[in-house]
């Protein structure tokens, strides 16, 4: 397969008032053509940085970008036909229609008109197309401005947030479209929170955190690796369930207590889990593989598992006056995966 997007060690620091802040931390992340990537990260993890770097909107500190196999942003010039992307919400007039809105933006495009009916049926605004775009509803909106994204047919598609504020069906419209791109052969790339929506119509993802990526792959590797030793483990008296975890904490394994069950990880075959119980005459109901989906895997490599009591502190982790980074980072397969402090509840 042929990367469309290439970045390795991608540096960026911000300056601000209370010192540097090193919202990129050696990125890197790779698409391959005619796929759904997903970009996924928590707030201020640097997704919207890493887009704008790559499309030349603000300069890198490091590291090196690839479009279309060309070295960015030198090559822009030449590769900015064929790549369209939303990163910052665009802005229509209120007063023009879909139509008039997509005609100005062909002509000084010196794209042809056909075109122009052409993304207006691909994102299924035909019908609304005359209307002002002051009536539209806000997933109509987020179609606009895809459909003027999609003016110059480019190869590569950057989306930051698409799906931000739609409602369920608006989702499931951008859903609808982004696979339909992806099977006329495109290259989408879209960063999202909404992780159940990325796990329905993404191939591959790279997840992000405090500026490092953190895993990357098709979502089913990601799932993979992240899934392989969870158990679920019922005690016949739920009132074992504290001892059931000092047992199993002790005998090396990692427990998470829950309401009425534990979730045990780090064993290598769950014949162990019943043994090491047994031997203290605690008897298991249930043992479980636990699947996990993409929420679960993201909440635990980006550390922002919702903490009680615990604000998020995201932009505090990134915030490193002496340079340091605060990601940790260990090796899982052919994918780096890190941790990082930070809570939740902003
Ligand atoms: N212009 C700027 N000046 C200073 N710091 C900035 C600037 N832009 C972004 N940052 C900081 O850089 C880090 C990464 O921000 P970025 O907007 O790239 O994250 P993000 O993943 O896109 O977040 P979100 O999902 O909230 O949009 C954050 O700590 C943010 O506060």
């Amino acid at each position: 397969m042929t990367a469309v997007l290439e970045i390795a060690g991608l540096q960026k620091t911000y300056r601000t008032r209370k010192g540097v802040r090193r919202a990129l931390d050696g990125f890197d992340m790779v698409v391959e053509a005619g796929q759904v990537h997903g970009f996924l990260g928590p707030n201020g993890s640097g997704k919207t940085t890493t887009l704008r770097t790559l499309l030349g909107l603000i300069k890198p500190n490091g590291g090196r970008m690839t479009l279309l196999g060309r070295e960015v942003p030198a090559a822009l010039p030449e590769v900015a036909g064929q790549v369209g992307a939303i990163v910052e919400s665009p802005q229509f007039f209120g007063n023009f229609s879909a139509r008039d809105t997509l005609s100005l933006l062909a002509d000084a495009g010196g794209v042809e008109r056909h075109r122009v009916d052409e993304v207006l049926e691909l994102v299924g605004l035909r019908d609304r197309a005359k209307d002002r775009v002051r009536t539209y509803s806000l997933g109509m909106k987020q179609r606009l401005a895809v459909a003027s994204a999609l003016l110059k047919n480019p190869r590569l598609l950057i989306l930051d947030e698409p799906a931000n504020g739609l409602d369920p069906g608006g989702i499931r419209e951008m859903r609808t479209l982004m696979r339909n791109l992806a099977e006329s052969g495109m290259t989408v790339v879209l960063s999202s929170h909404i992780l159940g929506e990325i796990q329905l119509i993404c191939d591959s993802v790279t997840i992000i955190a405090a500026g490092r990526r953190v895993a990357a792959g098709t979502v089913a590797e990601v799932l993979a690796q992240h899934t392989s030793t969870a158990v679920r483990v019922r005690l016949d008296a739920a009132t074992d369930v504290p001892t059931a975890a000092e047992v199993l904490t002790a005998a090396g394994a990692q427990v998470r207590v829950e309401a009425d069950h534990l979730l045990v990880s780090g064993v290598e075959r769950s014949s162990l889990i019943t043994r090491a119980l047994a031997d203290r005459e605690l008897y298991v109901s249930e043992l479980t593989p636990v699947t996990a989906d993409l929420e679960s895997v993201f909440l635990e490599l980006t550390g922002t598992a919702p903490v009680a009591g615990q604000h998020r502190q995201v932009d505090d982790t990134a915030l490193t006056p002496a340079g340091e980074t605060a990601a940790r980072e260990i090796t899982v397969g052919e994918f780096s995966v890190g941790q990082t402090q930070g809570g939740w509840g902003q």
